[in-house]
């Protein structure tokens, strides 16, 4: 793992809490609804594939959302999310593992379980169809790939640029994600993307993260190879409190749609 350092204090005082946190009692044994196959299945369906993230408040949030988590999510596929993320950390992102598992019980598509896990005992936490894990954070990424595919998860790879993504593939990842913020100084640049995607091996799953914030945000995404985009601020709009979910996904789901007004 790089040095905490070189990471903005939000960013350390998450890990912090992360390795405070204790694992789960047993060992989490999956059967995941393919991510894959719910991708291809909005793309057969005109829509562009976004996995929609359940985030109800955030470092760089600009406020808090304390709806309920199973009413956000029913909304998101509602406007057309292919999957749902749901933030499961709960002293900076205030999520918790139990909002993921009453979602998942809800929805029937592929559930994220976005956190930060360090360790791999730190996955039997809750049973989700995708676990997140940055490259960034974790030194063993060959073995932590490996045990979340153990315990059925399918592990969604989180790389910033082109050297995590070497050690990425290395590991085997077949779904990567590149997310847009920099963990450093918290700022997004869409050009993270597009500087790392064409490294991408074709047969890899691709996820922009990040900063996706319009439809033309999310063209520019997709023109850069994304299969997926991950959007969290966008569609919680954290600022205007009771902003319509639904409209806010569909928004970023219909951004390729001839009918959509190229904003
Ligand atoms: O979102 C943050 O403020 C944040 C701060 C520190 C570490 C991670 C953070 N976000 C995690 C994410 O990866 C995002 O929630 C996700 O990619 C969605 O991003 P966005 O659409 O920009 O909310």
């Amino acid at each position: 793992m790089n040095s905490n350092t070189e990471l903005a204090p939000a960013v350390r005082s998450i890990l912090e809490a992360a390795r405070d946190r204790s694992g789960g009692d047993g060992v989490v044994d999956v059967d995941a609804r393919s991510l894959p196959d719910a991708l291809a299945a909005a793309e057969a369906d005109g829509r562009v594939p976004v996995i929609a993230e359940v985030k109800p408040t955030s470092p760089t949030a600009a406020g808090t959302r304390a709806d309920d988590p199973v009413e956000l999510a029913r909304a998101m596929v509602a406007g057309g999310a292919a999957a749902i993320s749901v933030l499961t950390e709960p002293t900076h992102f205030d999520g918790s593992p139990a909002a993921l598992t009453r979602v998942r019980e809800a929805v029937d598509v592929p559930v994220l379980r976005k956190d930060f896990v360090l360790e791999e005992d730190g996955m039997d936490v809750v049973d989700a169809d995708l676990l997140l894990l940055i490259a960034r954070f974790v030194d063993d990424l060959d073995g932590l790939v490996a045990a979340a595919r153990d315990r059925g998860f399918q592990p969604l790879v989180e790389v910033h640029d082109r050297a995590e993504l070497e050690r990425a593939i290395d590991a085997g990842a077949e779904i990567v994600g590149v997310n847009n913020r920099d963990l450093a100084r918290l700022e997004v640049d869409l050009e993270t993307f597009e500087s790392v995607a064409p490294e991408v091996p074709d047969d890899v799953t691709l996820i922009a993260e990040s900063g996706i914030s319009s439809p033309a945000d999310a063209r520019r995404m997709r023109a850069a190879g994304a299969d997926a985009l991950l959007v969290g601020s966008a569609i919680m709009d954290h600022g205007a409190g009771d902003s319509d979910v639904t409209e806010n996904t569909r928004r970023l789901a219909r951004a390729e749609s001839t009918e959509t007004e190229q904003i």
